[in-house]
């Protein structure tokens, strides 16, 4: 699901998307974080990334063991922990009441196989199953287990061998360093590189002591004595000899300094493993004595000279292709090394002999240069097998138990990893062939293990969905035909036959197994078997060959006739060998070849392990480079593939990959009883959900059952999955367990209700912000009009103050002139009524003065209006109605003169004097304050001191 997620996101959604990711991932690794997980299996969700995801944490925080399940995965550090390995360690492990509580190691495995075999429950044999791809650490492992049982099942008297007093766990250890300098080299993966399978059998006494092992190996790349690839090297024991040999042992082995061989590339290259005392002592430990240990490094000079030998091509095929100069006296010294008589090895390279017909007639024929090499070669092989398989009887010899003394055992099987190279042959589809084997194995022991959690947990259910390898298994080793067959039937008819007929042999044959597939852009002929790892391609070339793995009789009977102590013993004369190429073409006899001996003994294998409880350690490479603190995902993908552990991962997919405690379940699910149709009484109140995690700790484990019941009742109503065909989702007793899908399915309801609450959440958010928006508005408005009004009050005082400031300043500019003003008139009046002609004051009696004003008072008005009309009276009329009505005496008028202003005449205004009395200002004021003449206003009329007429003009009299 986490993987659709993030498939299908883009832009905004894909953001949404990602963060829903995000809190999935959390919330299904809240149970620890992910380097803390010692469970593969408990990573949530088990898929391949998180699985990734975890190894890669725990390998940076040096944590380089890990369980997935019933396997223990191992990353190789590449670097010495030694803390890691020590014996206080091991008894730590050993001594733990529960060992698989403490971190996962290999001795909890160890442990637990150990405790198994004492349990003394049947199975009582136990086997481990220690795989994964060269330099992954599986020889490190082994040695690292075999040293815990040394520790922790010692035998606590010593075993007494008749020639030296050993300890047999000691014995058992010593085993390895022998086994490696013979079995093992220098490839460009792995300085120290296992170049054959073993199955290593602890033998356990009733009392649990080792009181021996027994070594069983499996196809030895023999091939690597005479080729070797570029940058690789030949097996250690060679380059141990060449280098660590003293000088009289070098002199007896014909092996001077700085002598080349061809069998020896790199040579120059020194690595830890070259140490020849290591294993010298080693097999003096395990009863080789020196001169027997003498006889071996002789014919392995002997080997190494006999590499050197080369052919010149030959100018006719009658004769044989002679030596080259400079190989003779490789010849010789080979000869002399292997005790054989140099003509005799000579001819015998060089010569092939045929036996046909009834009589078993014997023809000669010489070979030509590629075939006296191969010869050669063949040669070396066959010798160094040999001397393989006995040096390996040996050392069981040494450390083999009387088959009464031990009870039990535990097996220890070191066997390489799935192989696939761009260009993969005979080797390869052993080795591959072997780990579909023990993938079945494995898987139905997979199975098992989950069907037993789910049967702990409560849950009845199979694994219906998982199709198990059965089908490629049908296609290599089936019955009557597949690879093998075709292949041995090749070889049993002994016909020639090309690569390409081979294809298409095999094509057509079977043709239809699903599992068989081409290449049609190969240009070489080739098949191609899809394996549970991934599709391989071997090609066709030089299969038939290999399988028939030829050794010339003559060559057998040419050893046969060494004097060597050691070849006399590794090709006895008695009984008469039975080679490959013996049985004569035609014969019905099944023909021993590398494919049958290796299905037999793999067979032999498969017995063994099915008697036994297995226990699985995947050793996992994470870098080519041997790095330390270097973790390559796309390398540790391709080795999870190939060890099967992505198949584990999809054999959990196919259950229930995704388990959940009750508590996680209920915190994360529970809101999804909003969407039921009913909400019971637990989880309605709105603590129920809020403080979920508070409560749940309190509430009693009871009632979280019913709980959890509860809601997974209302589930398939929800979810609508009760109507897929398998039941997804269980409740176990401590655990949800779930598929995918379920998830899925759960976690959009969830989104869906946590959508509506956010909705809600909105909604309420959003009223409460416009219910806030409006008070703060409504008080907003309140403070404007509040500040409004004061700020126009104090504008109005402000106003006011300046208005009262102007109207004082006013009505005392207003006295001041009223006052200027009437003095000014004040002063004119005095100064015209003295003015007015003496005859006239002089001429009026005091009572007649009195008359005259009254009459003026009275008059004036009606002389206005006469002196104003606009028609009417002019001139002398004008003057005689004026001084009537003024009462002025006319025949005076000539003195009575009224001065007019710049020649004008006539009355300007009439003044309503505040003494009462009436004034006339018959021309425009010539004084500065009194001719003012303001608006006419109703107000400001007072009566006094005021203009009553003016007019602009003034009147002509
Ligand atoms: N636990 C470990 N601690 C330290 N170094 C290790 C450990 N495991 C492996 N190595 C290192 O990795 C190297 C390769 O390991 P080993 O030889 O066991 O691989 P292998 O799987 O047996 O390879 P092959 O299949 O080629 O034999 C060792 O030589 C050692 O240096």
């Amino acid at each position: 699901m986490l993987h659709q997620v993030s498939d299908r996101s883009s832009g905004s959604d894909g953001q949404n998307k990602a963060s829903l990711r995000e809190d999935l991932q959390e919330f299904l690794s809240r149970e620890a974080p992910l380097h803390q997980l010692d469970d593969l299996t408990k990573v949530n969700s088990v898929t391949l990334e998180t699985v990734l995801r975890c190894l890669h944490a725990r390998y940076m925080a040096d944590m380089f063991y890990t369980n997935a399940g019933c396997t223990l995965v191992a990353l190789n550090p590449f670097k010495l922990v030694p803390q890691l390995y020590t014996p206080e360690l091991m008894r730590e492990y050993h001594s733990a009441p529960q060992p698989e509580k403490l971190k996962p190691h290999i001795f909890t495995v160890a442990e637990q196989t150990y405790r198994n075999v004492k349990s003394l429950i049947d199975p009582v044999n136990q086997s481990i199953v220690v795989s994964g791809e060269s330099g992954a650490g599986k020889t490190w492992t082994s040695r690292c287990l075999m040293k815990f049982y040394a520790v922790v099942a010692a035998a606590p008297t010593s075993w007494e061998s008749p020639k030296i007093a050993e300890r047999i766990e000691q014995r058992i250890l010593n085993s390895n360093p022998v086994m490696e300098a013979f079995g093992n080299a220098c490839t460009l993966r792995n300085n120290n590189s296992s170049r054959f399978g073993k199955f290593i059998q602890l033998q356990l006494n009733r009392a649990q002591q080792m009181t021996g092992a027994a070594v069983q190996t499996y196809l030895l790349e023999k091939t690597r004595v005479a080729y070797q690839a570029s940058s690789e090297r030949n097996f250690h024991i060679f380059y141990q000899i060449y280098k660590g040999a003293s000088e009289d042992e070098r002199f007896q082995w014909h092996l001077p300094k700085g002598a080349t061989f061809s069998w020896l590339p790199n040579a120059e290259r020194t690595l830890e493993e070259d140490c020849f005392e290591v294993t010298r002592e080693a097999m003096m430990h395990l009863g080789i004595d020196i001169p027997t240990q003498n006889n071996i490094f002789k014919v392995l000079a002997g080997l190494l000279h006999l590499g050197n030998v080369r052919f010149a091509d030959s100018e006719d095929e009658a004769h044989p292709c002679q030596l080259m100069d400079s190989a003779k006296c490789f010849v010789r010294t080979s000869a002399s090394l292997l005790g054989l008589h140099e003509d005799t090895l000579l001819e015998t390279v060089q010569i092939r002999t045929i036996r046909a017909g009834r009589q078993q007639q014997v023809f000669r024929k010489p070979c030509s240069r590629g075939e006296c090499d191969t010869r050669r070669d063949c040669l070396a092989k066959v010798v160094y097998a040999r001397l393989f398989d006995w040096l390996v009887s040996v050392i069981n010899s040494s450390i083999c138990a009387d088959p009464d003394s031990w009870t039990a055992f535990i097996g220890l099987l070191d066997v390489y990893g799935f192989e696939s190279f761009p260009d993969n042959s005979l080797e390869q589809l052993c080795i591959n062939y072997a780990n579909e084997k023990l993938q079945q194995h494995f898987v139905a022991h997979y199975l098992r293990a989950q069907q037993e959690e789910y049967a702990l947990e409560g849950l009845e259910w199979s694994f219906v969905n998982y199709q198990d390898n059965q089908t490629c298994l049908d296609l290599i080793e089936g019955s009557p035909i597949s690879i093998c067959s075709l292949l041995n039937e090749e070889c049993r008819l002994n016909r020639p036959s090309s690569a390409a007929q081979l294809q298409v042999r095999i094509e057509s044959a079977l043709a239809d197994s699903p599992c068989l597939g081409h290449n049609r852009l190969s240009q070489e002929p080739s098949f191609i078997v899809v394996h549970y790892a991934g599709p391989v391609r071997y090609l066709t070339a030089g299969l038939v060959e290999k399988n028939k793995d030829p050794v010339p009789p003559e060559l057998t009977e040419l050893l046969q006739l060494s004097h060597d102590p050691l070849l006399t013993v590794l090709f006895p004369t008695q009984p008469k060998e039975k080679t490959q190429e013996e049985p004569s073409g035609q014969s019905r006899a099944p023909v021993l070849t590398v494919v049958s001996k290796f299905k037999a003994s793999l067979e032999q294998l498969l017995l063994v392990l099915h008697s036994t409880t297995p226990h699985y350690i995947r050793c996992i490479k994470p870098n080519s480079q041997g790095q330390p603190q270097t973790f390559f995902q796309e390398e540790v993908v391709s080795q999870l593939e190939a060890c099967g552990l992505v198949e584990t991962i999809h054999i959990s997919a196919a259950g229930f990959p995704i388990r959940v405690s009750h508590q996680n379940f209920l915190e994360r699910y529970a809101l999804l009883r909003r969407l039921g149709p009913h909400m019971p009484s637990g989880l309605r109140s709105p603590h129920a959900t809020r403080g979920y995690s508070g409560q749940l700790a309190r509430t009693e484990e009871a009632t979280l059952q019913t709980v959890l019941r509860d809601l997974l009742h209302a589930l398939p109503a929800l979810t609508q999955v009760a109507a897929t065909p398998a039941d997804p989702l269980h409740c176990g007793k401590t655990k949800v367990f779930m598929t995918e899908s379920v998830l899925e399915l759960l976690e959009g309801k969830r989104a869906r209700v946590l959508e509506q609450c956010a909705r809600c959440i909105q909604y309420g958010w959003k009223r409460h912000q416009h219910r806030k928006q409006e008070r703060q508005r409504r008080a907003a408005t309140l403070i404007q009009a509040a500040i409004r009004s004061w700020l126009t009050r104090k504008h109005i005082q402000r106003l006011h103050t300046a208005a009262s400031v102007i109207k004082r300043a006013w009505h005392k500019w207003r006295v001041r002139m009223a006052c200027l003003a009437s003095k000014e008139l004040d002063g004119i009046e005095e100064k015209s009524m003295s003015q007015f002609p003496s005859s006239l004051n002089s001429s009026l009696l005091p009572s007649a003065q009195t008359r005259l004003q009254g009459a003026i008072i009275r008059l004036w008005p009606l002389g206005l209006v006469l002196a104003n009309a606009a028609v009417g009276l002019r001139g002398f009329q004008r003057k005689l109605v004026v001084c009537a009505c003024l009462q002025l005496p006319s025949d005076n008028l000539s003195t009575c003169k009224v001065q007019t202003a710049q020649g004008q005449t006539g009355v300007v205004s009439i003044r309503a004097l505040p003494q009462g009395s009436i004034k006339f200002h018959c021309r425009k004021s010539p004084l500065r304050y009194a001719d003012i003449c303001p608006e006419p206003s109703p107000y400001s009329i007072t009566g006094f001191n005021q203009i009553l007429l003016e007019r602009h003009s003034p009147v002509h009299l």
